[in-house]
């Protein structure tokens, strides 16, 4: 797969504190990476670095295939990033900020009509910015971030504290990207969104990837090896996920009759814990 993203024993500290150590992953063409951590885990540092805003102390850092310091302005075009700065003019509507971003990336004012509509604010497109609410604001930078319809789209944390439908909202939009060719690179706390969303993610812990792969891939490696049976009288009956613990189960019901077997699969949040010893949010 073409990497879009690529870092190889990325470190950098702050006044003599480590924030990131060692991180190595890469990201392909096409993905929705997630890159999952508590608060001060390293995640917006990791894109400050991967979008130059930072230089890194050590290792490699590559995006499209170059190494990150040689990109030049062209490559940035084909970036679109969301993140805590970002921004909007105030006393601009809604759709003029959004016509404005449109004129400095040369983009036709039709693609804004149409993002405009893709995240449902055609009934605030004249609102002045200061009158949005967060999750307004937040969709009206995120389609500042996608005008350009970039390549490779960085999300710091895109949903954090909106409601569930402004967050189903981004999700779609999102979905929608990702199939026309844009691979996105997301930071969340947020466990569901990412096993929603997200093709593979990391696990951040203390500026370290202590864990990356598909959240299917992840449950199978940490389930816990046991079934559990519901019996028709209600117990339920756990064994160990062999043939010897489906007899023990068989044995147990006797007559009764075996409603159902599961085998115990943790979600990504209890993955998380599992792994880092602590919890996400
Ligand atoms: N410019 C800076 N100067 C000093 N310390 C910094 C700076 N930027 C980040 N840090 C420190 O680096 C660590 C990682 O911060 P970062 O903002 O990357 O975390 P995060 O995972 O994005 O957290 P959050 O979810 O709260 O945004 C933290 O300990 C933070 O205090």
């Amino acid at each position: 797969m073409e990497e879009q993203i690529t870092m190889r024993g990325v470190g950098i500290s702050f006044g003599g504190a480590q924030a990131l150590r060692d991180l190595t992953f890469s990201v392909g063409r096409g993905e929705i990476f997630g890159f999952l951590g508590p608060s001060g885990a390293g995640k917006t540092t990791t894109i400050k670095l991967l979008t130059r805003q930072l230089t890194a102390d050590e290792g490699e850092i590559g995006v499209f295939g170059e190494p990150v310091e040689k990109l030049a302005g062209g490559a940035f075009r084909r970036i679109g990033v969301l993140s805590d700065n970002s921004g909007v003019y105030e006393r601009l509507t809604v759709q003029q900020n959004l016509e404005l971003l449109a004129q400095l990336r040369g983009v036709d004012k039709a693609r804004v009509q149409e993002l405009i509509e893709a995240v449902g604010l055609a009934d605030a497109r004249g609102k002045t910015a200061k009158k949005l609410s967060r999750g307004m604001r937040q969709r009206v930078m995120l389609a500042g971030a996608v005008l350009h319809r970039p390549q490779l789209l960085f999300l710091d944390e895109p949903t954090a504290s909106l409601d569930p439908g402004t967050t189903a909202g981004i999700h779609a939009l999102l979905r929608q990207l990702n199939a026309q060719g844009t691979t996105i690179f997301l930071t969340t706390h947020d466990m569901e969104e990412a096993d929603k969303l997200c093709g593979r993610v990391a696990f951040l812990h203390h500026g370290h990837i202590e864990e990356c792969g598909a959240p299917e891939e992840l449950k199978l490696k940490y389930a816990k090896n046991e079934i559990v049976a519901l019996l028709a009288d209600g117990r339920r009956v756990s064994a160990e996920k062999t043939a010897e613990g489906l007899d023990r189960i068989r044995r147990a019901a006797g007559s009764c009759a075996i409603l159902s077997v599961h085998s115990q699969e943790p979600d990504l949040e209890e993955l998380f814990l599992q792994v880092t010893g602590r919890k996400l949010a």
